[in-house]
């Protein structure tokens, strides 16, 4: 028998307003994400990339389709599911120290004092902050506050992750030291990861499967296996060969004209 996948969506639809000023910023998305799977949406700007995870996260409720959450419609926000933003700046409290602003989703959780302070502990070594649990994020380089969102996220071991665009402001270097946390820590607690990009090299070199997006009004045009080797290395696995084929298949989808793209769906 077939286990649900841990992540469903189905003919997700969303349009904003109505009548004249109507806009419809996602016109038909399905996909799913199989427990375990690292999976990366990679579309151009503006396709609807942070609608459909505010809609994955159950906070916005779509004009159309459905989405499940291990097997249950996503109606709110479902336990078990822990997201990490863009902004991070913004995303961290700025009075609370590092080890603070882990601990504080954990308080729902009403795990006992040494269960927290193991959780807080084991997330914090787990990025590489363990030195720095007593500091405020203001401290912290823009790469280091990241990383506290990210071990706030491992802390509250969610069963699936969504991550919007989480390194878009952060300098290559440590944009890639950040994308090899992200495949380490996926490994230590085999996590399932939505992970949202537009960067194409990004969305290759950490998924197992990439969904391409296509312009507003956006579909699903294509979803396309990554068999890259594990552990991945961003100078070896950059220069496979099919690398090199996977990242420009996805960037010749992308950067179609928007008439080809919109009147000619592909599928796999
Ligand atoms: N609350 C809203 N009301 C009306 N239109 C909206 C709203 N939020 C987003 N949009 C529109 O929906 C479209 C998709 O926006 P969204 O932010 O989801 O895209 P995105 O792919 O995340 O963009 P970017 O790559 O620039 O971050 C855009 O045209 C945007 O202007």
């Amino acid at each position: 028998m077939r286990t649900a996948p841990m992540l469903d969506v189905s003919s997700l639809t969303h349009t904003y307003g109505g009548g004249t000023t109507a806009h419809t910023a996602l016109a038909d998305i399905t996909f799913s994400v199989a427990e375990g799977e690292l999976v990366s949406v990679v579309g151009p700007s503006g396709c609807g990339k942070t609608t459909l995870l505010r809609i994955l996260s159950g906070l916005q409720r779509p004009t159309g389709g459905e989405v499940s959450f291990q097997g249950r419609p996503v109606t709110g926000v479902p336990e078990g599911l822990a997201m990490v933003f863009q902004d991070y700046a913004r995303s961290l409290y700025p009075w609370q120290t590092v080890a603070g602003n882990v601990r504080f989703p954990l308080r729902h959780l009403r795990l006992g004092r040494a269960e927290t302070d193991r959780r807080v502990h084991e997330s914090l070594s787990a990025v590489g902050l363990e030195g720095h649990a007593g500091k405020y994020p203001s401290q912290l380089s823009g790469g280091m506050q990241q990383r506290v969102a990210i071990a706030r996220a491992l802390a509250y071991q969610p069963g699936v992750l969504l991550m919007d665009e989480p390194f878009a402001s952060i300098d290559a270097q440590t944009r890639e030291d950040l994308e090899d946390l992200v495949l380490h820590v996926r490994e230590r607690y085999a996590m399932t990861i939505v992970f949202v990009t537009h960067d194409i090299d990004e969305s290759v070199y950490l998924a197992d499967r990439v969904v391409v997006l296509s312009g507003p009004p956006t579909r699903v045009m294509t979803t396309i296996d990554v068999p890259l080797p594990h552990p991945r290395d961003q100078i070896e696995t950059k220069e496979l060969r099919e690398f090199v084929a996977l990242r420009g298949e996805v960037a010749r989808l992308i950067r179609r004209p928007s008439t080809e793209r919109t009147a000619e769906p592909i599928s796999r």
